[in-house]
């Protein structure tokens, strides 16, 4: 039987210094487990970033996401680490994490529209900063800057590389197994994990009777407005794969795919529900901002001729999501709304709360208490 004692390692007593090499490559090594042990995008962006801004003793570092809207680009600061011990990440779900166009960042052009790392000297501030451009599979999607009060060295540029491929390794990985191979849209395994997470902020900040901490943040929340999910299902899809067979099908699923990305903004979540159901999860002040969107999107599929097949519809159940909710009761919802505009005629919207202040449809019955069966 083995017990809890140790023998000490003979070696141990023969280091009679430290030797700074050693101890580096120690530290990196306990920077890369941390950062490999995150399955969370948001956790490893900050992991990378944090680790970065010690090795190279940074005076900041902040990843850009870039996005694209219509032909422009557009940066949004979603992970800082700084000098001042403020360690922040972006949810992607924040409207305050809004995106300023490329141009009003001239530093970071030729890093977005040419993949160059950047080096530049803010004189003023007696800063320099680094910008390397993060891509995978060739697209850039996004800045990592590096701000130091003198320019990195050549070892801390090979520190700053070596993360930053890491980084991107890490982020394909990730990439893969969040997506739907045929569309590209997130997945639903990514739908469980993205709607799970927006209920816990919604229950951190939902009121309680003493709750003075929590004031600032839920009124920052209630600013932004509400989250709402949409259910999208292709009409009479059935016919398409029939009449044109499966291939013309999946082409249809993935030109509806690129409709979804162009017509919705870059912060509303898409996802790929399964088979020709897709979900989108959107944020906004007001039932008619959502309903302007989700309308818009509609329009477009009508009005689009795909190829061989020619028009194909779609409709929508969409409904709001509550700090109370689980994430049946949310899609349960949605899918009632669903069904009703499948009923009424397909290729339309319908909105779970307008139904039921009219009338036209009975509340979901909610559980009596906590308790789960099973
Ligand atoms: N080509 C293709 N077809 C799929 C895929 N996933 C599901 N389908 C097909 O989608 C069709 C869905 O049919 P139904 O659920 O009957 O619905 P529908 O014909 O769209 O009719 P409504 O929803 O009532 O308007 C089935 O024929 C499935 O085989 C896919 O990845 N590719």
């Amino acid at each position: 039987m083995r017990t809890g004692h140790r023998k000490k390692h003979p070696c141990a007593k023969m280091r009679p210094y430290a030797d700074p090499t050693r101890d580096t490559m120690i530290h990196v090594l306990k920077h890369v487990e941390s950062i490999t042990q995150h399955r969370d995008r948001t956790l490893l962006e900050l992991g990378v970033a944090s680790a970065l801004f010690e090795l190279v003793k940074a005076r900041e570092v902040n990843l850009y996401k870039a996005v694209m809207h219509g032909d422009d680009h557009y940066l949004s600061r979603v992970t800082h680490v700084g000098q001042d011990g403020v360690r922040y990440v972006q949810s992607e779900f924040d409207e305050g994490g809004e995106a300023v166009p490329l141009h009003t960042r001239p530093e970071m052009v030729a890093c977005v529209e040419q993949s160059q790392i950047v080096l530049f000297n803010a004189i003023e501030r007696g800063e320099y900063v680094h910008c390397f451009p993060i891509s995978v599979d060739r697209r850039v999607l996004g800045v990592l800057e590096v701000t130091c009060t003198a320019p990195l060295t050549e070892e801390d540029l090979g520190t700053a590389e070596g993360f930053l491929g890491l980084y991107r390794n890490y982020l394909s990985l990730l990439d893969y197994s969040e997506r739907d191979t045929l569309t590209g849209m997130l997945n639903r395994k990514t739908f469980d994990e993205n709607l799970g997470k927006i209920l816990a902020g919604l229950a951190t900040v939902a009121p309680t009777d003493a709750d003075s901490t929590a004031a600032p943040l839920r009124r920052r929340q209630q600013d932004d407005g509400n989250h709402w999910l949409a259910v999208v299902d292709v009409d009479h899809f059935k016919r398409v794969n029939d009449q044109f067979g499966h291939l013309y099908g999946d082409e249809v699923l993935l030109l509806l795919a690129r409709i979804m990305r162009d017509s919705f903004r870059h912060q509303d979540k898409l996802f790929r529900f399964g088979g020709e159901e897709f979900v989108v999860i959107l944020r906004a002040m007001a039932d008619d901002e959502v309903t302007v969107a989700l309308e818009r999107f509609r329009e477009a599929v009508e009005n689009y001729r795909f190829p061989q097949v020619g028009q194909v519809t779609v409709s929508v159940g969409y409904t709001c999501i509550d700090a109370q909710d689980t994430i049946p009761d949310i899609v349960g919802r949605a899918d009632d709304a669903l069904y009703m505009a499948k009923e009424s005629g397909r290729n339309q919207l319908a909105h779970y709360e307008k139904l039921v202040s009219e009338g036209k449809i009975a509340t979901r019955e909610q559980p009596d208490s906590d308790i789960e069966l099973f």
